[in-house]
Order: structure tokens, then sequence, then C-alpha cells
């Protein structure tokens, strides 16, 4: 089949190259001539400097959109309509999403925003899935749901990367977006230095927290005890390669949002999804302490220790006697 992948980040690249390993045709689209050079002309892009890439690439969406049975997204959530309107012929067989965030303008999860431009049929796939990993074939299992979530698993199975399918898209979607900000939390605790007990309830609460969340959306609360759930939680609570936790941990360690996002062209999708779970927290009357608490370091300056100190502090309620 033919993939046209948009986006040429350590996902999109690790993403292209399993495709092709997977028997796929692949083209990419980065939007910067450099980054288009130096995939085609030396199989190298700087996202993920130690692999060789196996697919050529392109910034012209024109031709990626010619090209194209089936295009996958893989650019930050905050970006991708700035993208895909730029589209004007949906002539593709599917979509295949891999970005994992809430648009903060609209509040919208990417099912959402893609259905503003097209009726092509949607898929999300979300789990516990470094690129860095992916990329030197580490065994990995993840989750696609949607439309074509059978097709795209017998499409993308191979003997490294697992694909299982779930029914519940809005599950898949709003775990994969939260996770990133707990991420954020779990990261402050590593940065504090030996909070392992504070970041075990972190992780547990933080499941709570997302389940809660997801059930008012209409989620199946099994999502969150699977995959897309508290499997990529974990490991992006605890993962040397996650940028989210990264992130917690440096902004614990002293350094400011505005370094942090200046000086790292990666992106930390939970920086930008928080302001938008905070803002439908709010609408919704959810309670998420933890996001608060992360929105609250981030954007009012709060202190990361007297915050973390305060989530273990707070009272007691019955339902969390579990
Ligand atoms: N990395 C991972 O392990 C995983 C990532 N994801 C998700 O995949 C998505 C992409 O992440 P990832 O590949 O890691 O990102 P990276 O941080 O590695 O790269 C970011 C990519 O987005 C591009 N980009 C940045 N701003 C814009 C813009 N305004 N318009 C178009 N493109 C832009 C960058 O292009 P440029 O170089 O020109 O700045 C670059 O190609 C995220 O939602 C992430 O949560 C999901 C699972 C695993
Ligand atoms: O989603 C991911 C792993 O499944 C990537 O997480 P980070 O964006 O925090 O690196």
């Amino acid at each position: 089949m033919k993939f046209g992948i948009l986006g040429a980040g350590s996902w999109g690249c690790a993403f292209a190259n399993l495709l092709v390993e997977s028997g796929h045709d692949v083209l990419v689209w980065a939007r910067r001539k450099e980054v288009v050079d130096e995939i085609n002309n030396y199989s190298k892009n700087s996202y993920l400097p130690n692999v060789k890439l196996n697919f050529k690439a392109t910034n012209d969406l024109n031709e990626i959109i010619e090209f194209s049975e089936f295009l996958v997204i893989a650019i930050p959530v905050q970006f991708i309509r700035d993208v895909i309107k730029n589209i004007k012929v949906w002539n593709i067989k599917g979509i295949l999403n891999l970005s994992k965030g809430i648009e903060i303008k609209t509040l919208k999860r990417v099912s959402e925003i893609i259905e503003e431009f097209t009726n092509t049929p949607y898929s999300i796939l979300s789990g516990p899935s470094h690129a860095e990993e992916v990329a030197n074939k580490i065994p990995t299992a993840v989750t696609v749901s949607g439309s074509n979530a059978k097709l795209f698993q017998s499409l993308i199975s191979n003997d490294y990367f697992r694909v299982y399918t779930s029914e519940d898209i809005v599950g898949v979607e709003i775990a994969g977006a939260l996770k990133n900000v707990m991420a954020i939390a779990a990261g402050i605790l590593d940065g504090l230095g030996g909070w392992d007990n504070s970041k075990a309830a972190l992780m547990t609460r933080a499941l709570h927290e997302m389940i809660k969340f997801g059930k008012i959306f209409g989620a199946d609360e099994k999502t969150f005890f699977g995959l897309p759930g508290v499997g990529d939680l974990m490991v992006t609570c605890n993962s040397r390669h996650s940028r989210n936790r990264m992130f917690g941990e440096l902004i614990a360690k002293g350094h400011t949002l505005n370094e942090l996002i200046k000086n790292n062209k990666m992106i930390a999708e939970g920086i930008y999804t928080v302001k938008a779970v905070v803002e439908i927290a709010k609408k919704k009357n959810i309670e998420m302490p933890i996001a608060n608490e992360v929105y609250e370091i981030l954007y009012n300056n709060k202190n990361p220790k007297s915050s973390m100190v305060e989530l273990m502090r707070r009272p007691l309620k019955k339902e969390w006697l579990i």
C-alpha cells in the first residue's frame, strides 16, 4: 500500500521506517526544505540521529496527497488544522492519526478537527510506543481504533510491532492526550529527586483522573486499563525517552517554561493539552487535581515542590479508598 505521512519528527520518521519494513511504499511530508534534503540526500533526520531512514520526503503537500492511499498524521496537535486546511482534494482511503493531544482553541480531539475538513474514514493508533525504540525494532504493542482498525492491524503488524484493536475511539484519544499531562507531573517528582512513593501514588491517581475525564465524553473505562491508558501512562511517566516526563523533570530543577520551549525543538504535547484539559474540566465540573497543579506550575509559576506536597495533602474522599 502507499502511505503518505504528515510530519517528519521522531514519530513520523520511525513510523515511516516501520511501514517500509512491513512492505509499504512511503513518502513523508516535512514543512522545511532542509529536512527534506537531509532525508533524501543522507537518509537522516536530526530527530532520530542514529537511525538510517528508508524512505523519501517532500515538502509539497499536493505530492503527498497524489501519492497516498492512506494518510498518516504525525504533527503536533496544535498545528494539525493549519496543515490539513491546505489539502484541497481528499481522494484517499483512510486517515491514521498518531498525534496525541487536544486543540486549545477549540477544545477538540484530533478526530473532531479532521471531521471539519473531510469524511475520509478516521482511525487512531496509540499506546506505549516511543519512536526511538520502534526505530530500533524493540518489541512494541499498540492499539488502533476507528473504521479501518482491522485493516491497519493487518497492514502494520510485524514481528516487533503488535497491533491490537479497540472500538473506543474517544477513549483511545482521551487517554493518549491526558497521559502527556500526567507525565509532566511524574517528571516533576523525578526532578525533586527520590520521590518514588509519591510517583506511584500520582500515577495511580492520574489513571483515575483520566478515567473520570474520559467517561464524561462517553469513553469506555476498560480502554484506560489497556495499552492506550495504563500502558502509555507507565511508559511516558517512566521512560528516559519521554519528552513530557523530561520536561517536568527540568521544570522541577528550576528551568522555566519559556526557556524550555525556546531551547527544545521536540514537542511535549502535555504543555499545551493541559490548557485545554483544565478549561474543559472547569466547564464540565470535573475534578482534575493533578492536571490543575501542572497548569498552575507551568502557567502561574507555582512552586513545583509545594504543588506536589499539596496534592498529597488533599482531604481524603471515600471514592479514593482504592
Ligand atoms: N515521539 C514519540 O515517541 C511519539 C510521539 N507521538 C505523538 O506524535 C506527534 C508528533 O510527535 P513527534 O514526531 O515526536 O514530534 P517531534 O517533536 O519529534 O517533531 C515535531 C515535528 O512536528 C513538526 N512541526 C512543528 N511545528 C509544526 C508546524 N507548525 N506545522 C507543521 N509541522 C510542525 C516539526 O517540524 P520542524 O522540524 O520543521 O520543526 C517536526 O517534524 C505528537 O502528537 C506526539 O505526542 C506519539 C507516540 C510516540
Ligand atoms: O506518546 C509517547 C509514547 O507512547 C511519547 O511520549 P512523549 O511525547 O512524552 O515522548
